[in-house]
């Protein structure tokens, strides 16, 4: 299976893949990882991506799917186009659906990363939510009470994995 995180930036995607991939031992992948240098510096800037500039990083991440055919990927996936470059064999995909208010209280606390709050409008502007077609997505309703290992264990459950290695 090839299994992708995504939601907007502070969703969680990269603590349960990193989570998911200790308890499954499969490879996981951070997009942010695979950005170019130049839209990292505009998401710094608190600006968000234009589909020109998400184009080479989706082809990328493309190829990255293709040759890891068990996989965990963080990518944000905001929109249908992106998720549809991005199916490829055997693909899965969870949403990290958080509320605002909890996205905005997260960004504030995560010192080390170079997307801060000040991202967070552009991106849920941006965001599609999963089409009713869109079968290979699981919504995980997240509230505050949601613990890493709760939605570990969640996603594990529905996607029909083991718990533990
Ligand atoms: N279930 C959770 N409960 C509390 N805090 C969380 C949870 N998941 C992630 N976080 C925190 O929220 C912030 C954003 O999480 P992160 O995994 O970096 O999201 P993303 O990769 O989607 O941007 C981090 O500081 C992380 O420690
Ligand atoms: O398409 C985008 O706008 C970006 O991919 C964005 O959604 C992503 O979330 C950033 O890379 C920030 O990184 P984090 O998601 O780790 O905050």
């Amino acid at each position: 299976m090839r299994l992708i995180l995504m939601g907007v930036s502070g969703s969680g995607k990269t603590t349960l893949g990193e989570d998911l991939a200790a308890k499954t031992g499969w490879p996981f992948l951070d997009g942010d990882d695979f950005h170019t240098p130049e839209a990292r510096a505009k998401m710094a800037a608190g600006l968000g991506l234009s589909d020109g500039d998400r184009q080479p990083w989706l082809l990328r991440l493309r190829a990255e799917l293709l040759a890891h055919p068990q996989v965990i990927l963080a990518c944000s996936s905001l929109r249908r186009s992106y998720r549809d470059v991005l199916r490829v064999l055997d693909t899965r995909f969870i949403f990290l659906d958080v509320p605002p208010r909890l996205l905005l209280a997260r960004l504030q606390e995560r010192g080390d990363h170079y997307a801060h709050a000040d991202l967070l409008p552009s991106q849920l502007d941006t965001l599609e939510p999963p089409d009713r077609d869109e079968a290979d997505v699981m919504t995980l309703h997240v509230t505050p009470q949601d613990s890493p290992a709760d939605l570990t264990r969640l996603a594990l459950a529905a996607l029909g994995l083991p718990h533990a290695r």
